[in-house]
């Protein structure tokens, strides 16, 4: 191609515009995104791959002249390696290169709207998932991070050496107020840490929020005084304005919470923006991923949890919810993995085992506490810890308030429950192994647990994952 074809006005291919390099060599600084791509049949995957570069950067259908004024082959992304996916026909990993220059520092919205902008619609593509991206150390250190983090939480909680727990109040929708605080109470007078709104809980007609937060703060207040532990109730701020959310989190701070709650719903901007209240006010941010199935799930299409992870550790949640593995809901053992390391660790090697296909450092910015929630019970309390490690929240909904004996039942079979299983754990036994006879000898002494056990002791959840990594043979295949 000569560079007058180039600017020749009309249609020409992403790819010889300048979208696909195979030499090039990705900068330190730029932020680099791993698509799956499953091009339409006939579309070449190396177009396809260079189309995604385009569309997600400067290009549009056609040649346009105003490139020329730009300095435009630094603007361009460039995808630089296409590989198929194993074991997947028809589906491509494409590798693109972004110039840190073409972010504002420190906005997810302004990330999300290239990197996931319009380029998902392109008809060429029959399908595209963002699997994974790099934020470079340059771009890190542009946004906040952590309210708090794992550690400060720690410290503020006065609370270390194991999992923190806790539970979402149930029924979901229609308690009122003076009921749901009780059910706070009961649940963190029995050996919680925390119980939670859950994410449809906001200000609905049979309990308004002012109501809620009173009643809660009451039942967390009482919990402490009898137990003398810190205790805290996620308090879900999430409201259809960042004006009305502000309100909501000055009066949980006014009565002492330690710890605020918003759904993903809420979008990024408006996350941005609690999480710098929520470090302004030294107030523990809670975020519950509401929502995020519809576009994490499905192998093809849409953006992996693992990158929504990354999105929320920038941003600067305190805690995530990032699955079980044997809970009620989606989560392959390997793929939960990549997601509890990107949040918690501070460099993370590309490994494909795991999801994880590029190296991401985060220059000490503080780890997100990971929140494991959904059909969880005592009895899973071995593979929970030996899966999920010591920095993770378990929370049991159901399988506290469910308890045959009370909801203080429940909290207690679930606090004796992981205490036995951590002692367990530094006396270096085999979780998994000696797990199960560990909880039975410990239900012989606690009558809690001896009915969690009974009652929910078999229930499992097995079904295929969706959503397990596609690399030649792994363990949890
Ligand atoms: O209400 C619950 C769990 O209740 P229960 O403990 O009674 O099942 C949470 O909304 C889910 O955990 C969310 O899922 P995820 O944590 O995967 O985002
Ligand atoms: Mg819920």
């Amino acid at each position: 191609m000569t560079s007058e074809d180039r600017w020749n006005p009309g249609v020409r291919s992403y790819a010889s515009m300048g979208y696909y390099d195979a030499d090039y060599v990705p900068k330190e600084t730029d932020v680099l995104a791993v698509f799956r791509v499953t091009p339409q049949p006939g579309v070449d995957p190396v177009e396809a791959a260079a189309a995604v570069a385009g569309e997600s950067s400067t290009a549009t259908w056609t040649v346009v002249w105003t490139d020329r004024l730009t300095a435009n082959t630094h603007y361009q992304a460039k995808a630089y390696r296409v590989d198929p996916v194993p074991g997947r026909p028809g589906e491509y990993f494409a590798h693109v290169a972004y110039d840190l220059d073409l972010f504002e520092e420190g906005s997810i919205a302004n990330l999300t709207s290239s990197i996931i902008g319009n380029v998902f619609g392109f008809k060429p593509l029959l399908a595209l998932r963002l699997e994974d991206m790099r934020i470079p150390v340059a771009y890190v250190k542009t946004f906040q991070g952590p309210a708090h983090g794992i550690v400060m939480e720690r410290e503020m909680l006065n609370k270390y050496g194991r999992p923190l727990l806790g539970a979402t109040v149930k029924p979901k929708l229609g308690l009122s107020a003076r009921n749901y605080g009780r059910v706070v109470f009961e649940a963190c007078r029995g050996g919680l840490d925390f119980t939670k709104d859950d994410e449809n809980i906001n200000s609905q007609p049979f309990m308004r929020w002012r109501d809620r937060f009173l009643y809660c703060m009451e039942g967390v207040n009482r919990a402490m005084a009898e137990t003398g532990e810190i205790k805290g109730h996620y308090l879900n701020v999430t409201a259809a304005t960042v004006e009305e959310m502000y309100e909501r989190a000055e009066f949980a701070k006014e009565l002492g919470s330690v710890v605020i709650m918003i759904d993903l719903t809420i979008g990024y901007s408006a996350m941005q923006s609690m999480a710098h209240w929520a470090r302004r006010n030294g107030v523990l941010l809670h975020l519950h991923r509401a929502g995020h199935s519809t576009y994490t799930r499905q192998k093809t299409h849409g953006v992996s949890f693992r990158v929504i992870a990354k999105w929320c550790r920038l941003i600067g949640i305190d805690h995530v919810h990032a699955g079980t593995v044997v809970g009620k809901l989606e989560g392959d053992p390997a793929t939960t993995r990549g997601f509890y390391d990107t949040l918690r660790l501070d460099h993370i090697p590309a490994n494909p085992e795991h999801g994880i296909y590029c190296d991401q450092d985060w220059a000490s910015m503080p780890g997100v506490m990971p929140v494991a929630s959904g059909g969880i019970h005592a009895g899973q309390m071995h593979q929970l810890v030996e899966l999920l490690g010591e920095d993770v929240i378990l929370q049991f909904g159901g399988g506290t308030i469910g308890h045959p004996m009370g909801i203080a039942a429940g909290a207690e079979a679930n606090r004796v429950a992981l205490e036995a299983i951590i002692k367990a754990r530094n006396e270096g036994k085999d979780l998994l192994r000696e797990g199960p006879g560990v909880l039975r000898a410990a239900a012989q002494r606690c009558g809690p647990l001896d009915a969690a056990l009974s009652t929910w002791g078999d229930v499992t959840f097995d079904y295929a994952a969706t959503d397990a990594p596609d690399v030649i043979a792994t363990a949890s295949r």
